[in-house]
């Protein structure tokens, strides 16, 4: 019996922090082959072998050509910014290819651009492709279930001195979770940061906090604090190598599904 033709995966954002990450897991699975790399005009690195860093050849040059780099995959990953993501999926739509998207920052509008585009080609969308986080968002709905009285919520965030978008996906992630479970609407509780004579504390408020430092990869905090006692649920990274293995995971699950919008949830069997 021959083995399955392995999956091609094009990676978006070829030499950012994830798109790196993202190419040397793809070069070590067995099961997935690189078949583009994009990155944006004017990049130093366009036309460079995309695994050349790894000493390695892929005969896969990064270019910021979308047609060109996309024309020989099944699925796009796409960790970069809202306004690449959403040009990439086009090209994506127009050609049949599926997508995993990782980059957070995404207004109303733009997530439902990603939605309508999920009628034509499968699409799993995450803020965060860690077991680990995802494990933590059901935690947070069990603990904000039990703890629907009495406990004041914050959710504090830490990641790099590069990240250009706060508070982190995931943070507003675990925040509408928990809003969710105490039947609250996030978009009308949530305060971002405190500054001056504030008042005291409003108990229907779900509070942000976001630190920006060094080489933080992603530590996120959710605090339920009561009279008397406080709860802390904590999930740190320490290494970008769980995004990367989580995305490979849902551009598989992706593999055999023609449309429609997946979280990381429905990857993992936690829906
Ligand atoms: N879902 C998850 O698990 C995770 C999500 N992320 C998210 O992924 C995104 C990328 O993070 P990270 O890799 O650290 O960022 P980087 O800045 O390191 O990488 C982004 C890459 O995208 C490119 N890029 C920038 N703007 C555009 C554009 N308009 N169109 C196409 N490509 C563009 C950059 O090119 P250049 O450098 O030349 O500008 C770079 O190659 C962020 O939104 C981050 O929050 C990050 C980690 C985990
Ligand atoms: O920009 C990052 O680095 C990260 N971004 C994601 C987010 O905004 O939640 C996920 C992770 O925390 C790392």
């Amino acid at each position: 019996m021959s083995a399955a033709a392995p999956l091609r995966i094009a990676i978006a954002g070829a030499s950012g922090r994830m798109g790196r990450m993202l190419i040397e897991a793809v070069h070590q699975a067995d099961d997935c082959v690189l078949a583009g790399a994009l990155d944006v005009p004017g990049s130093p690195a366009l036309g460079n072998d995309a695994t050349a860093w790894l000493g390695h050849q892929s005969g896969v040059a990064i270019t910021s050509d979308l047609r060109a780099g996309l024309a020989n995959a099944q699925v796009l990953i796409d960790f970069t910014r809202p306004e690449g993501t959403l040009a990439h999926l086009a090209v994506c739509r127009e050609l049949g290819i599926k997508a995993v998207i990782g980059t957070t920052g995404f207004s109303d509008e733009q997530k439902a651009q990603i939605n309508e585009a999920a009628a034509d080609v499968a699409i799993m969308m995450a803020p965060n492709m860690s077991v680990g986080v995802n494990v933590v968002l059901k935690l947070l709905d069990m603990a904000a279930r039990a703890l629907n009285e009495g406990y004041d919520i914050e959710i504090i965030e830490a990641h790099h001195r590069h990240k250009v978008d706060a508070p982190s996906g995931t943070a507003l992630a675990m925040g509408e979770t928990v809003a969710a479970a105490l039947g609250r609407d996030l978009k009308a509780c949530a305060v971002y940061g405190r500054e001056g004579v504030t008042g005291e504390r409003d108990p229907s408020t779900i509070g942000f906090a976001t630190v920006r430092g060094g080489d933080i990869v992603g530590d996120h905090t959710v605090l339920f604090a009561g009279t008397g006692e406080r709860i802390e649920i904590t999930h740190k990274s320490s290494s970008r190598v769980t995004y990367a293995q989580g995305s490979l995971r849902a551009a598989r699950f992706l593999a055999s599904r023609p449309n429609g919008l997946f979280g990381m949830n429905d990857v993992l069997g936690l829906a």
